[in-house]
């Protein structure tokens, strides 16, 4: 199974180019006013271009409603749809019929029961983004900054396909690889330098740290 590595909350085209530079699967687009990291669907539209036949383009959504998801599908032809919000299962499965996209679904993880709902979207939802519930007082749902205990997922089932997510960063991406060995990886603000401001110097680095990671545990 390929390793997927997905760049999130992508705003600009130098931060777009370093991420399919260093070989991201995925790019991540978010579509949620309070973030930093909020994008407009027509300049998604705009950015997206440059990964056709590169990476997946991710519109990222938070509970968000028909006519929302129809703009945003409109404006930018996302290859998938992220649902970070508390979307149901019902609700995944009509998003996937009604724009005949692939679904991640985010599951928000702090303890080892936190990973028990995802036995109701199996099935349902394509894929599972696995990130840290939100710090106390913060508005974003994901793009927190914080991890979660990686271990906890030493045992969850190995059919369970997902990206692991939250808080990661070059200096720990070495350590999460070995304790939880994820099928992919999503990474914001880690190649950040400020809330929102990506850094090429950043996300080359977090590349380097992943393909050097890799090679400890091929040797
Ligand atoms: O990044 C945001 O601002 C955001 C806002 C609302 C919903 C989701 C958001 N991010 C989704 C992602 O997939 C992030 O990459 C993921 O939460 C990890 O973020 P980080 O801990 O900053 O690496």
């Amino acid at each position: 199974m390929p390793f997927d590595i997905k760049i999130c909350g992508l705003k600009t085209d130098e931060a777009l180019a370093a991420a399919l530079a260093g070989g991201a699967s995925h790019v991540g687009f978010i579509f949620f006013v309070k973030s930093p990291r909020n994008i407009k669907t027509a300049e998604a539209g705009r950015l997206r271009k440059a990964a056709i036949g590169k990476a997946k383009a991710v519109a990222v959504t938070v509970d968000a409603d028909d006519a929302t998801l129809d703009a945003i599908v409109e404006a930018m032809s996302p290859d998938m749809l992220q649902l970070h919000g508390n979307e149901t299962p019902e609700r995944v499965a009509y998003v996937k019929t009604r724009y005949g996209l692939p679904v991640m679904k985010v599951f928000s993880v702090r303890d080892a029961d936190d990973l028990e709902p995802i036995a109701l979207y199996r099935g349902v939802a394509d894929r599972f983004l696995l990130d840290a519930k939100p710090p106390a007082g913060s508005e974003l749902p994901g793009g927190n900054g914080v991890p979660f205990d990686w271990r906890l997922l030493a045992g969850l089932d190995a059919g369970v396909d997902y990206m692991l997510s939250g808080g990661l960063n070059a200096a720990n991406i070495g350590e999460a690889l070995l304790l939880a060995n994820p099928p992919g990886i999503d990474v914001s603000s880690g190649v950040e330098s400020a809330p929102g401001v990506k850094d090429t110097a950043l996300i080359e680095s977090f590349f380097r740290a992943v393909r050097a990671a890799q090679a400890r545990s091929a040797a």
